[in-house]
C-alpha cells in the first residue's frame, strides 16, 4: 500500500488503514473464533441481542462488533437484524464444506499473540513461536491431537483453492501417479484424484498425519484411491511417482534444505516426470506480492531458517537439482506454482 497523493500534498490515509488495519483483522478473527457466521447459518438472521445471548457477549461491545463486522464487509444488516453474506456463508460457516475458517482459527490462536513479537523477530533472526520455548515447531504442533487436526484443517483451507486450479492447469492426462510431499492431511491429493480419475495418488508427511489422511480421503470418497506414506522427508527417501507435488513446503527451510528436498525429488521421478511447487511466491522483483513477503517473515517467526523466495529463485535451484526445464505459472490469488520436468 503507498500513500495517495492530492496534487503535490501527500495523504496519511492509507498509512493509519494500514496502521490500524490489525483491529478489522482482529475484529474477523474473533468472530470466527465465536462462531458468529457458523450461528448465523444454523439459526438464520437475528438482531443484536439474539446474537450476543447465544454467542455468551457483553451487551456492552456486542452492537458496535456486529456494526464493524457490517462495514467491513463481513455481515448485511436488514431492519436491525444481522445475516451473513454469500461469501462469509460459503467460506466462514463451519457447517460448509467450503469452510476456510480452519487456517483463520490457526491465525487467531497463533500468529496473531506471535506477531506482537515481531520486532524482537526482526532484531534477533529467531523464531517467535513454540519454537522459542525449546520446542521445534512440528515436534509442538503434533504433540496436541486437537492442536494437530486445526493444524491440519487450516493447511486444507489454505490449499484448497491452489489445488482446484492446479487440477485445471497441469497436462495431468500426461502422467498416470501423484504424490503430494507434506500433505497434512491431504486436502491438494483430494481435489486432484477427484478431478483426475485416471490417477492413482497420494500423500507422504510425518507418521501422526495418517488417521487425519485416512479420514479426510474417507469424507471425500477416495479411501481406495489415495495412499498414504509415513516418513520423515530428511531421513526417508521419497516415494516414486510420475508427478511429486510440495506445497508450502520449501519455505519452512533454509536454502540447503530446500536445495536437499528439491534434489530427493529429482532422483524420485523418473525421466519425464515432474516436480510441482506451489507457494506464495514473491514476485521477481519483490514489490508487488506483498502477501508473499509478508509470508515470508511469517516464516521468520515460525521456523529457524525458512523463507519465501521468487519463481526465479525456485527455477534456478531446480536447474541445479537438475531438472532439465523449468517454469512458473499462475494458480489463484498470491499461490503460483514452479513445474520442474525431469
Ligand atoms: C506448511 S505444511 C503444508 C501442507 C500442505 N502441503 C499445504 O500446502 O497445505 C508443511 C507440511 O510438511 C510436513 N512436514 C514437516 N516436516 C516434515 C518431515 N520431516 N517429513 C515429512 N513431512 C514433514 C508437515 O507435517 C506439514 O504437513
Amino acid at each position: 500500500m503507498t500513500a495517495t497523493a492530492t496534487g503535490d500534498q501527500a495523504t496519511p490515509d492509507a498509512i493509519m488503514q494500514l496502521g490500524f488495519a490489525f483491529w478489522g483483522s482482529k475484529a474477523l478473527l474473533s468472530a470466527v473464533e465465536l462462531g458468529l457466521f457458523t450461528e448465523l447459518a444454523r439459526g438464520g438472521p437475528r438482531d443484536a441481542a439474539g446474537l450476543a445471548a447465544c454467542l455468551g457477549l457483553h451487551a456492552r461491545g456486542a452492537r458496535d462488533f456486529l456494526d464493524a463486522l457490517v462495514a467491513l464487509g463481513m455481515l448485511e444488516r436488514e431492519a436491525g437484524r444481522y445475516a451473513n453474506t454469500p461469501a462469509t456463508a460459503l467460506y466462514l460457516d463451519r457447517g460448509s464444506p467450503g469452510y476456510l475458517g480452519g487456517m483463520l482459527e490457526m491465525a487467531n490462536a497463533r500468529l496473531y499473540p506471535f506477531w506482537g513479537s515481531l520486532t524482537e523477530a526482526l532484531r534477533t533472526g529467531a523464531p517467535q513461536n513454540e519454537v522459542k520455548h525449546g520446542r521445534d515447531l512440528f515436534g509442538a504442533l503434533y504433540g496436541d491431537p486437537e492442536r494437530l487436526r486445526g493444524f491440519a484443517a487450516a493447511m486444507t483451507a489454505l490449499s484448497l483453492a491452489p489445488a482446484r486450479a492446479m487440477a485445471a492447469a497441469f497436462p495431468w492426462e500426461r502422467h498416470r501417479s501423484f504424490v503430494d510431499i507434506g500433505c497434512a492431511e491431504g486436502g491438494l491429493p483430494a481435489q486432484i484424484a477427484r478431478v483426475h480419475p485416471h490417477l492413482a495418488g497420494g500423500g507422504f508427511d510425518l507418521p501422526a498425519l495418517r488417521p487425519l489422511f485416512e479420514a479426510h480421503a474417507a469424507a471425500q470418497g477416495l479411501a481406495g484411491r489415495l495412499a498414504f506414506h509415513a516418513g520423515d522427508f530428511f531421513a526417508d527417501p521419497l516415494p516414486r511417482a510420475d508427478v511429486l507435488v510440495m506445497g508450502h513446503v520449501l519455505h519452512d527451510w533454509d536454502l540447503e534444505r530446500k536445495l536437499l528436498l528439491i534434489g530427493k525429488a529429482h532422483a524420485a521421478l523418473p525421466p519425464g516426470g515432474a516436480l510441482i511447487v506451489y507457494e506464495t511466491l514473491i514476485d521477481d522483483n519483490r514489490r508487488a506480492n506483498a502477501f508473499g513477503l509478508l509470508m515470508s517473515l511469517n516464516m521468520l517467526i515460525e521456523t529457524p531458517g525458512g523463507f519465501d523466495f521468487t519463481a526465479a529463485d525456485c527455477i534456478g535451484w531446480m536447474r541445479q537439482a537438475g531438472f532439465r526445464e523449468a517454469a512458473a505459472h499462475p494458480l489463484t490469488g498470491a499461490d503460483s506454482m514452479v513445474i520442474g520436468l525431469k
